[in-house]
């Protein structure tokens, strides 16, 4: 029996073993860099002309891998293969399916620094970022097993005499995973490992700056025991064959992890019936934020400069739940405000190789030079205080980037920019405070930071976000303790690492027998 699940340990680099363990595995990575990786339909590897080039962020020149690119001749052939397999999987004990994750887990936390290491090169994560990556992935796979074997034998429902009723969980059949680059490892994992436990087959097309990560993780599938054909690898063009692959008549599930203009693209597609379809076809899509701390007039302004830090400039920036938007009551804003510069102004930003580094680069030239148009238009809508420079010579590096008196309505108030910028704006009260919280089109998490219970209350109910954190920062949800999933235009509100994800990948079926 599995022991009662509890989040993977973040590892502690203060402790000087660690950090030469994590420095080892870092070189022992460089090693391997440069390698083909093959595509994987049916359990057979296949090579292609075209590759995808996967390089460092933080140095342009190195090239961490190349993966073979699907064409869609080889997308049909995957889905091919995922519908044969679909058959015999579907039948497998929940308990055999539960073992391969557990073991893919305890393969994962074996090599973890390894798979850590990657994050680093292949996203531009520091090393803390990278490590609860890895660590998240791992939390998928021991809690999702656990909540496959609570759900197998489906829900209690009323027998009669004479009559036994019951009613269990299937699974819907061939399932497409487009997760993004920005959690390489987590979400990539959590979103295939979660179709595969309910006995769904995977065709799993990894975001095209991070690839080489997810051919590693495949391998590990392997290794733990998904038989050929369950789970099929297959990087391409999002355009090419993602697109082919939603339309496809014999996809049953999609779960897309991404922006929103992709997200209510394949959302609008999946939608329409096509020749020889016989279903609906499920969609999964969580989207984008625009996530905003509210810092009220009777709080800890030391606690709220230092969340607003962690959840602007993680990653820089680059989180779904990343605080891009600060509001705060007009008698603490100018303090807030020059806390937070003052710990801005303390920050590192360099290869995160270097764990001196609190900050890495952005994760390429496109979104470089969205960035930096972003950082411009800023100077337009309100006054920068720090930051705002950028460097792409040699990786994309940005300056964490703090502006302030920006109008609520304002452009960089209402768009995602996806990097190291947040913008300032003054609220009246409270009330005006959440009203601004409020107007944008997004609503994936926010945070409250105040010592008002009657405002945390009101927050409770009136701050329309999926994920709403009280005196912290917005990012890092933790599975199983923080179902993550955002309302309105962020998404279907799946809430991955929670209690009812899996019951999104099954139909339930009500089987009545009489006697
Ligand atoms: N809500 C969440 O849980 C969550 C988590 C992480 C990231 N995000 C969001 O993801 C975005 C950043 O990630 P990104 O840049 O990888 O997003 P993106 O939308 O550009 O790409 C996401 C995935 O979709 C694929 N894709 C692109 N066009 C496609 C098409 N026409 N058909 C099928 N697939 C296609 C990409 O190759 C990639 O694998 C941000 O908006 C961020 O907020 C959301
Ligand atoms: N689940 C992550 C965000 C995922 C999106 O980028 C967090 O809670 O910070």
């Amino acid at each position: 029996m599995a022991m009662p699940y509890k989040h993977e340990p973040f590892t502690d680099f203060t402790v000087a073993e660690n950090r030469q363990a994590f420095s080892e595995a870092l070189k022992k990575v460089e090693e391997e860099f440069g390698k083909d990786y093959d595509l994987i339909v049916n359990g057979k590897r296949i090579q292609t002309q075209e590759k995808i080039i996967s390089i460092n962020p933080a140095n342009k020149a190195q090239v961490i891998g190349r993966t073979s690119k699907a064409n869609r001749e080889i997308a049909e052939q995957a889905v091919k293969a995922a519908a044969n397999a679909f058959d015999s999987w579907r039948k497998w004990d929940v308990e055999a399916r539960a073992d391969i994750l557990f073991r893919a887990a305890a393969i994962v936390r074996r090599r973890k620094h390894e798979f850590s290491a990657y994050l680093v090169k292949e996203a531009g994560k520091p090393w803390s970022e990278a490590d609860a990556d890895t660590a998240e992935a791992i939390d998928f796979m021991e809690y999702y097993g656990r909540q496959m074997l609570e759900l197998k034998d489906g829900k209690p429902v009323k027998s009669r005499e004479m009559e036994i009723n019951r009613y269990f969980y299937t699974p819907l059949g061939v399932t497409v995973v487009i997760p993004p680059w920005n959690f390489a490892f987590a979400i990539m994992c959590g979103t295939t490992v979660a179709p595969l436990v309910t006995g769904n087959t995977v065709l799993l097309k990894p975001a095209s700056a991070t690839p080489i990560i997810a051919a590693k993780f495949v391998e590990v599938l392997e290794e733990a025991g998904v038989p050929q054909g369950v789970i099929n690898y297959i990087p391409g063009d999002g355009a090419e064959i993602g697109d082919y692959l939603v339309d496809h008549p014999q996809v049953s599930l999609i779960s897309f992890t991404g922006s929103r203009e992709v997200g209510t693209h394949l959302y609008e597609r999946a939608a329409k019936v096509q020749n020889g379809q016989i279903h609906l076809k499920r969609v999964i899509a969580e989207m984008g934020g625009k996530d905003t701390i509210v810092v009220d007039k009777e709080s800890d302004l030391d606690l709220a400069a230092k969340a607003i830090i962690i959840s602007a400039f993680g990653f820089s920036g680059q989180k779904c739940s990343a605080g891009s938007r600060v509001v705060a009551h007009q008698d603490v804003y100018d303090t807030v405000l020059e806390k937070t510069v003052k710990l801005t102004k303390e920050i590192k930003v360099g290869d995160p190789a270097n764990p001196e580094n609190f900050m890495g680069p952005v994760i390429d030239q496109k979104a470089y030079d969205k960035i930096m148009s972003y950082i411009e238009l800023g100077k337009e809508e309100g006054r920068l205080v720090t930051g705002g420079t950028g460097d792409d010579a040699k990786g994309y590096f940005i300056t964490p980037t703090v502006f302030a008196d920006v109008d609520p309505r304002s452009r960089i108030m209402q768009e995602e920019i996806f990097g190291p910028v947040v913008a300032f704006t003054k609220a009246k009260d409270f009330d005006n405070a959440l009203e601004i919280a409020n107007n944008t089109e997004y609503g994936l998490t926010g945070a409250v930071i105040s010592n008002n219970r009657e405002h945390i209350q009101k927050a409770v109910h009136d701050f329309h976000v999926g994920n709403l954190y009280i005196n912290r920062h917005c990012t890092g949800a933790i599975v199983g303790y923080h179902p993550f999933g955002g309302f309105k235009m962020s998404g279907t509100d799946s809430k991955a690492g929670g209690p009812d994800y899996l019951i999104l990948h099954m139909q339930a079926k009500t089987v009545s027998e009489m006697f």
